[in-house]
This record gives structure tokens, C-alpha cells and sequence, in this order.
């Protein structure tokens, strides 16, 4: 069987669709860097590839994407009891209704202020522009220090002023960027990724060392007792757990929303102090690792919302029920830019043992792919996949299994994304916004080519002659 690696990098989202054309329906098997892997879509298919002892995920991710896109050690790589010790920690903190509706408060916030200086510029990329104010945003929320800014002068000496805060933004901002970007090529794009993670990775690495050098201090000094992280009664985190639970769970206080007892505690915090199943603490660079797995993929809705603007701009008339907020407008709007717009193409693991799929034989260590993008484009589930309409999703919410962009099953038992209410919420508070913007769309290149990974209008889109409707009100 033909080697598909090559057409993968080349073709990029059209790849897989393509091949499922040409080979007609049921699994499609192909290679892929040198090994037998089968892809399966639909709702069922959805329910097998989420079924451990159908596919495991430890050795499937390649190295140029952990290197890249997730990091070495990332809960994206492990199986069972560490994978569930794990994601408990990302469900509680990502899934926490108070903590979500924070963020998305702070991120409209960003983008109201940012508004405003954009009217004073005679053309905005609004790629960059909402990569910076996600980026400002989330790292505020998730407790990451970014020199002086409106939260106050950095714990951990970043340069003073406004200045230098924004200059260090617009830094973190450009590397979470240039990680999603550079995952699925072998270019410039690749080396530039694989040098932000690392430098994003030994700052956090530090900060994880700082906060917890912080904890046992203060600990130290208010009870004295014993082994510092292993129960000293005080109620923080960091030293109360040591059960094996995520810190979260130890009732000291509700992440990201301000407990009253305990004071807050941020998703970095939470982190630091997270124990893995065996009960001990992440290593500093593993807590980096799961530090930027929250940061990087919040500031990657970037490309949802470029998204947003490129379907208002195609579909005029869906702007005004979005900028009225007709209720659960937006919400719609944003599922139906995940589903259309093409982000993540597919997941993988590896068959653990000889199984079965529909009668069809997948032998031990076939590479088992998740069609994600081709399953949210089948016409056997979707009534004309190719169109954009957010009415699919007015008064409904998709299936479970059905709409997969962010991945399928439960996220607290699988792998699926424990990022989906901080999308959707993102998505719902700048989707309204962006259609009260008054803008012009000038001439540019705002084809999405398929054969980039991942992909999005290629000029970044551009607008002009910004008013915010305060100001047009003026
Ligand atoms: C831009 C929107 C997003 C897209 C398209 C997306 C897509 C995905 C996909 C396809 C997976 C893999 C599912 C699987 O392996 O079965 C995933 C996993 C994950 N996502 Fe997201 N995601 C997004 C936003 C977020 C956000 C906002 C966060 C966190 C704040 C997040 C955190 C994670 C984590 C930690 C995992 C690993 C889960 C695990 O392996 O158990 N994602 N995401």
C-alpha cells in the first residue's frame, strides 16, 4: 500500500476526503510514516476510536508535533489511570462555569479597549490584533505574569511599565502563535514553533519553581510542620492535597473565582500543585507543559474568530441577528464555524491488540485515525455540508458524537477537548462584538488554502476605517 505521508503534508485538509472519495465508504486504510493506519468517521466510529481497549494514544503523537504543537509529557500522551489523574485536572479547572465566564469577561474587555485604538490606526491585521488580546487575556486569568500591566507590577521582575508589558505580549502572543503554526510543516514555520516552545517552557518551568519556593516559605513560617506539599493544614493547595486528588478537589477553594477562603487560586497555582496518580507533584517542565496546554489552544481561538469575520464578511446578512445578540445566536454561530472552518483534521492512537471494526480486521499497532474534519463534512450527517449556516445550531445543541471539532466522547473519561466551554464562550462574547464593529473590508487575498496546516484567510484579515459603536454614537 502507498506511503500517504507525503500527500498528507501536501494536500493538507483535502487529503483525507479525498482519499475517502476515491476509496468509497467504510474505513479507508493507507500508510502513513511507514506504518498501517485505517480512518474511521461517524458517530459509531467516534465511540470505537474513544474506547480504550480500541486505540491508545502513548507513542502515537510523532515528535515534531510534541516538540511543537503539545509539548513531551503532555496529557495528550497518556493512557488510563495517568491520563484520568490528568485530565482531572483540566476538567476541573477548564470546566468550572464561574472560571469560564471570568475569562470570557476579561477577553470582551481586551477587546473593547483594543477596539478603540484600533479606530486610531488606519488598517489593522485582526489575526495578530486578537492573538495579542486573547493572549493578555488568558494569561492574566490562568495567574502567568506578563510584566507590568493592568494587573500590577510582575512577582517575577518582568520589565516595567506599560511598555514593556505590551512588548512582552505581543512576545508570548507571537510564540503560542508560531506553536499552532508550526506543528505540520517542515519549514522555517517548524523551527521557529519548536524555539517558542522552548523558551516558553523554561519561563513557566520557572515560575512553577518560584511559586511552589513561595508556598513552602510561607508555609514554613505559619505551622513549621513537617515535609512541605504533604498536608500541613493550612489550606492551600500546594500543601493540602497529597491525596492524590488534583488540587482543585481539595475543597481550599473554587479555581479562578475568587473562593473567599483561601483567596484565589489560579490555573497556574492549580498546576504547580496538581500530584499525578502515584501522588507525586508534575516535574517543572511537565508542568510548563500542561501550563502552556492551556494558554496556547485558548489564544489558537484566534483562528476561529478570524474565521468569524471571513463568514460575516461572505454572509452579510447573518451580522445583524449576531450583533443584536439574538439569544443563542451566537452560540450557534460559533458551532457552526467549527464545524465549516477546518482546524484540527484528525486524532490518533495506535490498535493496542487485534480488533474489529464493523467486521473489519485493524491488527495490532495499525495507526487508527478519527476523520474529524471529513466527519464534520460527511453529507450522510450533515444537509449540505459545504454551506455555512448557523441555523443548524438555533435551538439544538449537536450530539455528543456528533459535531467533533474539539474531539468526541466524554472529555473527563477520553481525550476530548476540556477546552470546548472556553471556546464557546470566547467565541459567543467576540462574535457579537465583531459584528458592532464598523469596519471596511479592503482588497486582499482572503482565500483559505487547504494545503496549510492549519489555515485561515492569507492576508490575515485586514480591516480599515474602524469605529466602535460607542464612538460612532458620538
Ligand atoms: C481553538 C479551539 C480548539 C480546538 C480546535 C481544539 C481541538 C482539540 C482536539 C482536536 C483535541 C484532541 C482530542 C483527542 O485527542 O481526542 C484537543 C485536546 C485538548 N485540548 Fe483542545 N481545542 C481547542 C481549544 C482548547 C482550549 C481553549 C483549551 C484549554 C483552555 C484546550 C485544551 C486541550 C487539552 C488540554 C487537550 C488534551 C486532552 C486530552 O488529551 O485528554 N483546547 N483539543
Amino acid at each position: 500500500m502507498v506511503d500517504s505521508t507525503l500527500a498528507l503534508l501536501t494536500q493538507g485538509y483535502a487529503w483525507l476526503p479525498d482519499l475517502s472519495r476515491r476509496k468509497g465508504p467504510g474505513p479507508v486504510r493507507t500508510r502513513l510514516l511507514g506504518k498501517p493506519a485505517v480512518a474511521l468517521r461517524g458517530p459509531a466510529a467516534v465511540k470505537f476510536f474513544y474506547d480504550e481497549q480500541h486505540v491508545r494514544r502513548r507513542t502515537a503523537l510523532p515528535e515534531p508535533i510534541l516538540s511543537t504543537l503539545f509539548g513531551h509529557g503532555a496529557v495528550h500522551t497518556l493512557d488510563g489511570r495517568e491520563h484520568r489523574a490528568r485530565k482531572a485536572l483540566f476538567v476541573s479547572l477548564l470546566q468550572d462555569a464561574a472560571g469560564v465566564a471570568a475569562l470570557a469577561e476579561r477577553v470582551g474587555e481586551e477587546w473593547d479597549r483594543a477596539a478603540e485604538e484600533w479606530s486610531d490606526r488606519s488598517e489593522v491585521t485582526l489575526f495578530d490584533e486578537v492573538g495579542v488580546l486573547i493572549t493578555r487575556a488568558v494569561c492574566a486569568w490562568a495567574g502567568v505574569p506578563l510584566g507590568a500591566g493592568p494587573e500590577g507590577a510582575s512577582r517575577f521582575g518582568g520589565p516595567e511599565g506599560a511598555e514593556g508589558s505590551d512588548a512582552e505580549v505581543r512576545r508570548t502572543a507571537r510564540d503560542l502563535v508560531a506553536m499552532v503554526d508550526g506543528f505540520a510543516t517542515a519549514g522555517p514555520r517548524h523551527w521557529r514553533a519548536r524555539h517558542s516552545r522552548r523558551r516558553q517552557e523554561k519561563r513557566l518551568a520557572r515560575l512553577v519553581e518560584e511559586i511552589r519556593r513561595e508556598v513552602r516559605s510561607a508555609d514554613g513560617a505559619s505551622s513549621g510542620t513537617g515535609h512541605p506539599f504533604t498536608g500541613s493544614g493550612t489550606g492551600h493547595p500546594l500543601t493540602d492535597s497529597g491525596t492524590g486528588r488534583p488540587a482543585t478537589d481539595s475543597g481550599a477553594g473554587r479555581p479562578l473565582s475568587d473562593s473567599g477562603a483561601g483567596g484565589p487560586v489560579t490555573a497556574v497555582e492549580a498546576v504547580a500543585a496538581h500530584r499525578e496518580a502515584d501522588g507525586e507533584l508534575l516535574d517543572p517542565h511537565t508542568a510548563a507543559v500542561e501550563i502552556l496546554n492551556i494558554i496556547r489552544p485558548t489564544v489558537a481561538v484566534t483562528w476561529y474568530t478570524v474565521f468569524g469575520a471571513h463568514a460575516l464578511h461572505r454572509h452579510p446578512a447573518l451580522r445583524e441577528p449576531l450583533a443584536l445578540d439574538r439569544p443563542g445566536y451566537a452560540r450557534a454561530f460559533a458551532h457552526e464555524l467549527r464545524r465549516f472552518y477546518p482546524f484540527a483534521p484528525f486524532v490518533a492512537g495506535h490498535a493496542p491488540a487485534d480488533v474489529e471494526w464493523h467486521g473489519e480486521p485493524i491488527e495490532a499497532g495499525t495507526l487508527v485515525l478519527l476523520d474529524l474534519y471529513g466527519q464534520n463534512h460527511d453529507p450522510g450527517l450533515w444537509h449540505e455540508p459545504y454551506r455555512f449556516d448557523p441555523e443548524r445550531f438555533t435551538g439544538r445543541e449537536p450530539g455528543r458524537d456528533e459535531l467533533v471539532p474539539q474531539g468526541g466522547g466524554e472529555a473527563a473519561e477520553g481525550h476530548r477537548c476540556p477546552g470546548e466551554d472556553i471556546t464557546l464562550a470566547v467565541l459567543s462574547t467576540l462574535l457579537p462584538r465583531l459584528a458592532r464593529l464598523g469596519h471596511r473590508v479592503p482588497e486582499q487575498d482572503l482565500r483559505i488554502p487547504l494545503d496549510r496546516m492549519p489555515t485561515g484567510p492569507r492576508s490575515g484579515f485586514r480591516i480599515t476605517d474602524v469605529s466602535t459603536p460607542r464612538r460612532s454614537e458620538d
